[in-house]
């Protein structure tokens, strides 16, 4: 067997897997990533950006109908062929070349195979075509192998050969009936896709709709999805599946039968852990890896996880966040450099604890950053919530003839600093890197009346949340 030695080997190419190896190159350091399908990973070819781009036209046309003289212009419906072909240019038609290309000039090694320890910081890569490479790592191996779906225990799902969220983001055509199972983000994303591109769709969420999220953005997100045509039903879940011709029929606890021709089931991803020979270290495979703030594994020097695999926070922002401090710390404890690693220093993901920013792409989109209400209150933070209508702001009102929207501040009163976002309405992704920079800047609230947002736009919503919560040193 070819034996190779180099400083870091990463396994996964993902988005995360990419960052920790171009962060560890440039630290000076000969890094190889491993990667057994595509580079690029999940993001690029199945999950983000092909989600995306069946939400998008969509949303466009709903954006167009709101606005009176634009809609006159919409004399058309949404084209699914068309949608479906031009999410094959954004993904490429799942060709990896160009990230190849990225790679080999960022000075990065690339091996194709699968990775699997078979000892400490030493793999055995095995390609497509049996040959079988051995690669030892002289100062870290990252694994970065990111997350797969998981499937409930439901007595005839496996049977019915259900799509995953892959199938879902990269079909090319929309079923006429489609059921998905689960409510968190993908089964409501995919749910809000598909219904535009004209399936019946029904979903089922064994609890509430995009759980850890705001009540109001819940509620205003399930209203959205009903309008569009989408039945759901929660607080239930599937007990029985069978294929009866071309319809599966799922049987929901209370007795409810949903017959559909599609299903697709999103009820949450775990850790890709298994077929790692993490045995081999003395670790279990499981639902993830544990890791310290430097994504380092508690108990060795030199084994790191980033990304979806160590379940901290399954969002590719966050990931290459993730991957940033570790190739650097990588890179830091290899020369021998002093490593920062006190709360929101450059070797540690600290925002990963309190200050995630998350978009959910639905209609209304909900974004949302730090804590809501009663997690900050769960955590014993004295707690002023602001709620405004986003209606009520003028670039609501230039923004579209009826503009449905709220937003909902989170403060910590004690320290007089934000400490969680939501907007929910058309287009408020945008909105959310203010309340990012706040929340990690902790930028005190009586500061923040300096920074004026721009008439008309949504942004004006910072001032009305400051004009309810009161001036200080004002009467
Ligand atoms: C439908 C959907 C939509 C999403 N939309 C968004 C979004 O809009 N925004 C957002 O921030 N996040 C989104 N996410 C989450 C996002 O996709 C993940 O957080 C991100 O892809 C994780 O990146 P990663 O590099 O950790 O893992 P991955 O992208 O999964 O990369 C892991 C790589 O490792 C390789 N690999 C695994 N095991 C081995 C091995 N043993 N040997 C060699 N190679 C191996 C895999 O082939 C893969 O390429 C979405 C997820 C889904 C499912
Ligand atoms: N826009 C985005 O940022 C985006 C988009 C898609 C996915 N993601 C990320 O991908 C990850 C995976 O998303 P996900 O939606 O698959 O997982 P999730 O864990 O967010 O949601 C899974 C849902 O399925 C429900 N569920 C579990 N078992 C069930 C059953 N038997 N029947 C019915 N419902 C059941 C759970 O209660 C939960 O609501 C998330 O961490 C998410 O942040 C992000």
């Amino acid at each position: 067997m070819n034996v190779r030695e180099v400083d870091v080997v990463v396994i996964g190419a993902g988005t995360v897997g990419e960052n920790v190896a171009d962060r560890a190159r440039q630290g000076g350091l000969e890094t190889v990533v491993v990667e057994e399908e595509l580079v690029g990973g999940e993001c690029s070819y199945w999950a983000c950006m092909p989600s995306k781009a069946l939400l998008r036209a969509g949303s466009a046309l709903r954006a167009a109908r709101a606005v009176g003289g634009a809609a006159e212009a919409v004399t058309g419906e949404l084209d699914p062929r068309a949608v479906f072909r031009r999410r094959d240019r954004i993904t490429h038609h799942r060709d990896d070349a160009s990230q190849v290309d990225w790679l080999d000039g960022a000075g990065i090694g690339l091996l194709r195979g699968h990775a699997r320890f078979v000892g400490p910081k030493r793999l055995v890569v095995t390609a497509s075509d049996g040959s079988t490479t051995e690669l030892v790592a002289r100062h870290a191996v990252a694994v970065c192998t990111g997350s797969v779906p998981v499937l409930p225990d439901v007595p005839g799902l496996a049977e019915l050969d259900p799509w995953t969220s892959r199938d879902a983001t990269s079909a090319s055509e929309a079923p006429p009936t489609l059921a998905v199972l689960g409510g968190g983000v993908v089964g409501c994303e995919l749910a809000t896709a598909y219904a535009s591109l004209g399936s019946r769709v029904t979903l089922v969420a064994r609890r509430g709709l995009l759980g850890g999220q705001e009540p109001f953005a819940v509620e205003l997100v399930r209203e959205g999805l009903e309008a569009a045509g989408v039945r759901v039903l929660t607080d239930t879940e599937v007990v029985d599946a069978h294929r009866a011709e071309k319809n599966a029929v799922l049987t929901l606890d209370d007795g409810t039968r949903i017959l559909a021709e599609q299903v697709l089931v999103a009820t949450g991803r775990v850790g890709r852990t298994r077929d790692l020979g993490l045995e081999e270290l003395g670790l279990a495979a499981g639902d993830r890896i544990e890791v310290d703030d430097t994504m380092r594994v508690e108990g060795f020097d030199w084994l790191y996880a980033v990304g979806d695999v160590n379940g901290r926070a399954k969002l590719t922002h966050q990931g290459k966040y993730q991957a940033r401090a570790a190739g650097d710390v990588i890179a830091a404890r290899a020369a021998g450099r002093p490593v920062d690693d006190a709360p929101w220093g450059a070797h540690v993901a600290t925002a990963d604890h309190r200050t995630v920013p998350q978009v959910t792409f639905t209609d209304p989109e909900v974004a949302s950053v730090g804590l809501t209400a009663a997690a900050a209150e769960t955590a014993g933070v004295n707690v002023r919530v602001l709620d405004y209508d986003l209606s009520w702001l003028a670039g609501a009102t230039v923004y579209a003839d009826d503009y449905r929207g709220r937003a909902r501040a989170v403060v910590d009163v004690d320290r007089g600093v934000l400490v969680g976002a939501t907007f929910v309405g058309a287009d408020v992704g945008e909105l959310l890197q203010a309340a990012t920079i706040a929340i990690v800047g902790e930028v005190p609230l009586d500061r923040l009346w300096h920074a004026v947002p721009a008439y008309p736009t949504l942004n004006e919503v910072w001032l009305r949340w400051l004009e309810e919560f009161g001036r200080p040193g004002t009467a």
